[in-house]
């Protein structure tokens, strides 16, 4: 399995057992120790909110986490939330200042080099972005890492962004109480949903001119958006959700059950087999995958693979959606739903906003990939995805793409 992971397409490893046992939900029984993992949209349903007494992280994935982690509030069972709430109070997350200041600076950094012909790892720009905004937003102290400009032009990059981050986030432990380990979360998740928006505005770039012909009705060439421009942008929203949909920051998360065992609810009707509970041991992790719960054509349709914006749009599919909103909880579900899903939405907004007013076509610059991080060509004869997918999408603690996507902007003409 170890080794399957390291070649196969994203998740695909699971899927494959899913598919071979007919079941949605599995106990795995890695090294004699119940492991129980989960495409089942009802089981996580249970997990995450109908039954969240039953469960917290657990201890095993909290002292995995610790270092990375921390203390913060991604690693605690306890009611820790309050104490981050104010910070996204609408009135702070309206103010679009801060949006405004990186935004530009941000596609000051990609005109210059669409007007030497470059392309630009946009995982690593969008990584900046997030992390400069966020900073400002939470500490009232900028990183500056759009600044110093490592690795944006060239594939070999002296020093890397996550190496950078680790320099400077001891810094940003001492200047505030709040946890700073947030920032992680805030800038990461966010710079992968952008970074997968371009990916999708540059191989469709129907999309890219549907999108950019809202900007333009909507804000026009120049002037910022507000949030109630935000409101009537539907397609807007439509494209973001469709990319959270297909690559949802978090691909896979982990829960442990608590001392006693319990009852996982009859599963989904993904493989209409068996429609007992499970048993669902005590103290014994379970790991759901929401990346492949909503890429799961019994829930979403024969073109669930597809990237179809309109999905959001159409009165039909969205009467599914809502009748069974678990069916897409990129930003989770239950009472430790994301906080920051309203910031994430204005920030990518804005920048969308401001990059198609400027931008109308992008293009993959897969000459740029670094070795060994094209997509494996036997994957081209699989089933799903895979099968026509031009990047290689990987997941550790959020998802990103292996080697960066390397992209070519160009500039509209207006
Ligand atoms: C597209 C962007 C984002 C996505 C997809 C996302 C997704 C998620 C998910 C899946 C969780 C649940 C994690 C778990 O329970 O283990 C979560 C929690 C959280 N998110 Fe986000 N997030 C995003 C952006 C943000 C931003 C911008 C902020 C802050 C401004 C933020 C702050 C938080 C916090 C504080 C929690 C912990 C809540 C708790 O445990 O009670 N997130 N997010």
């Amino acid at each position: 399995m170890m080794g399957s992971f390291k070649t196969s397409y994203v998740l695909d490893v699971y899927l494959q057992l899913f598919e071979e046992y007919q079941s949605t939900t599995l106990n795995l029984r890695v090294l004699w120790r119940d492991n129980i993992i989960s495409m089942d949209q009802e089981h996580m349903k249970f997990v995450l909110a109908t039954g969240f007494p039953k469960f917290w992280r657990g201890k095993s994935q909290k002292e995995r986490m610790e270092l990375f982690l921390g203390e913060g509030i991604f690693n605690r069972d306890d009611e820790h939330r309050s104490i981050a709430r104010p910070f996204f109070a609408r009135e702070r997350i309206s103010d679009f200042d801060v949006f405004e200041r990186y935004s530009a600076r941000t596609l000051g950094i990609v005109s210059s080099l669409e007007a030497r012909n470059t392309a630009c790892d946009v995982q690593d720009l969008y990584g900046r972005f997030t992390l400069d905004t966020a900073s400002e937003f939470l500490f009232g102290k900028n990183l500056d890492t759009l600044m110093d400009g490592i690795g944006l032009s060239s594939p070999i990059a002296d020093k890397t962004f996550l190496e950078h981050l680790a320099d400077s986030t001891e810094d940003t432990v001492r200047f505030q109480p709040l946890d700073h380990k947030i920032l992680f979360r805030l800038s990461s998740q966010t710079a992968c949903t952008l970074t997968y928006i371009t990916y999708f505005l540059a191989i469709h770039p129907d999309v890219a001119q549907k999108l950019r012909s809202e900007v333009l009705e909507h804000c026009g060439p120049t002037s910022p958006p507000t949030f109630d421009h935000f409101r009537n942008m539907k397609y807007m929203r439509a494209v973001i959700n469709e990319t959270l949909r297909l690559f949802p920051p978090v691909p896979l998360n982990v829960r442990e059950s608590r001392a006693a065992p319990c009852l996982l609810p009859p599963p989904d009707r993904t493989y209409f087999s068996d429609q007992r509970p499970l048993y669902m041991p005590a103290k014994t992790i379970i790991m759901y995958l929401p990346l492949l719960i909503q890429r799961n054509p019994a829930l979403w349709g024969n073109d669930a693979d597809e990237f179809r914006p309109e999905r959001w749009i159409d009165q039909e599919s969205i009467a599914k959606y809502v009748a069974n909103p678990t069916m897409f909880t990129p930003f989770s579900a239950g009472p430790r739903i994301c906080i920051g899903q309203n910031y994430a939405y204005n920030q990518m907004s804005y920048f969308l906003v401001r990059l198609l007013q400027q931008f109308d076509r992008f293009t993959l610059a897969t000459e740029f990939q670094p070795e060994g991080s094209h997509p494996p060509s036997e994957w081209k004869g699989r089933k799903g995805r895979q099968s026509f997918e031009k990047i290689w999408p990987s997941a550790a603690l959020t998802l990103y793409v292996k080697g960066g996507l390397w992209v070519k902007f160009h500039k509209a003409r207006l």
